[in-house]
């Protein structure tokens, strides 16, 4: 892969650099809550400028359906781009469009232009290679130079992601190769013990990573929602919690790997459970119970974990020299379940571990909460991105830019 650095040495000025970057931030209302992932781009949009380039920055947001969508638009990311960067920021109104052509060819060296989210057109997602490639096309004709920066969504066979690098002379940017060299710690060199902690809402959008840290990790600590599939596994009832009885089988059979392997599969203890999912919006007080995990009322889900659990987990990272933890413990975004995603996160920060935190909501968790990011080995900005690199995939838009 070539460097941002090589790039520059062989001479960026006046040439029109196309930056993948992921800027798929969450928004509330039109506001930005976190801007952890504009932040990690912003060095390698920064630099690119400074050697006079001609920066035209490029990502998704959300999932619209291939058509422009105003609550899918970009046009909070880009005025927040310009307040890091301290420089205007011109924003185009559609992607390939008249809008982006005119603000690109009104670039001068040195500026910066933020073109709108490429899932507008179909042609970004789509599976058919050719319509991909006509889409990369057009976006090809805006450019001169492609960066891929958009750790994030590296995962995504996406073109462009994938199909425009191919078109363009590309390199790596300054995040990608962070994610990288930090990721690899964990698979090639990681030092042990080595501790996973995952949690989140979907067993089955974790499974595959699962399989695969039963052969790496020394200890894995279940929590979240899908921690539920595992206990109903296990042969408890878990009343109206979260579940996905299709991985049941799966579960078990990964529990009865990790026990004749030696890995450490642990699961909740304790869980506070409740009949009503909390109010998100208003915040009103939530009413719940600690219960123990193997009686949870039939007539209740579990919410987050409970005090026992919090104990347990973090005696089980206090010792630890890596740890990996993807996924919050509980429904974070009420006040009144975030304490098992707080108690994680403290016991990383406590631990003299190489810690590393991945997933857009434990990234958002972690700074919602009021955590300092520096307090960590690493934040990464990628959920799925991060979890395939770890199953040992082949990543599109790493390869592409190997290429
Ligand atoms: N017990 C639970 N019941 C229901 N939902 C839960 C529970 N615990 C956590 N969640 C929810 O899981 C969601 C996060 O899950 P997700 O798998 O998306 O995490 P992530 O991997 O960090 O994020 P991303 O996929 O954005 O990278 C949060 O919105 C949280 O409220
Ligand atoms: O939030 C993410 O994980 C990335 O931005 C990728 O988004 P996607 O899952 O919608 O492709």
């Amino acid at each position: 892969m070539k460097t941002i650095d090589e790039l520059l040495a062989e001479g960026v000025k006046g040439k029109r650099v196309f930056v993948r970057a992921d800027l798929n931030v969450p928004l509330a209302e039109g506001t930005i809550t976190d801007d952890g992932r504009i932040r990690a781009v912003q060095p390698t949009i920064a630099k690119l400028a400074e050697a006079g380039a001609r920066v035209i920055v490029a990502s998704h947001l959300g999932r619209p359906k291939g058509a422009p969508d105003p609550a899918f638009s970009l046009a909070p990311a880009a005025a927040r781009l310009g307040e890091l960067l301290g420089a205007d920021v011109a924003f185009a109104t559609d992607t390939v469009g008249s809008s982006a052509k005119e603000t690109v060819a009104a670039l001068t060296d040195g500026k910066v232009a933020v073109i709108e989210n490429l899932r507008f057109n179909a042609g970004e997602t789509s599976k058919d290679d050719a319509e991909r490639g006509a889409f990369a096309d057009q976006l090809a004709e805006l450019a001169d130079v492609y960066v891929g920066d958009g750790f994030g969504a590296v995962h995504r066979k996406h073109a462009s992601v994938f199909d425009l690098p191919k078109r363009l002379p590309h390199a790596a940017g300054q995040l990608i190769a962070t994610e990288v060299g930090v990721l690899k710690k964990l698979t090639d060199e990681v030092k042990r013990p080595y501790v996973v902690v995952l949690g989140g809402a979907k067993v089955s959008d974790k499974l595959a990573v699962i399989d695969e840290l039963l052969g790496k990790a020394d200890r894995l600590l279940i929590g979240g929602g899908m921690a539920y599939t595992f206990l109903y596994a296990k042969g408890y009832e878990v009343g109206i919690s979260l579940l996905q009885k299709d991985q049941v089988e799966k579960v078990k059979e990964y529990m009865a790997r990790a026990e004749s392997t030696g890995v450490e599969l642990v699961l909740p203890v304790d869980i506070l459970a409740s009949t009503d999912f909390p109010d998100l919006k208003g915040k009103t007080p939530a009413e719940y119970t600690t219960v123990d995990a193997d009686k949870i009322p039939a007539d209740k889900e579990g919410l987050d974990i409970g005090p026992k659990t919090r104990e347990l987990y973090a005696s089980k990272i206090a010792d630890a020299a890596t740890v990996f933890w993807n996924g919050p413990l509980g429904v974070f975004e009420h006040p009144d379940y975030a304490g098992g995603t707080r108690a994680i996160a403290q016991a990383l920060v406590d631990s003299d571990a190489f810690t590393v935190v991945g997933g857009g909501d434990s990234a958002a968790a972690v700074r919602t909460l009021g955590f300092d990011e520096n307090a960590f080995g690493h934040i990464s900005t990628g959920g799925g991105a991060s979890l395939e690199y770890l199953e040992g995939k082949t990543l599109p838009g790493l390869a592409a830019l190997e290429g």
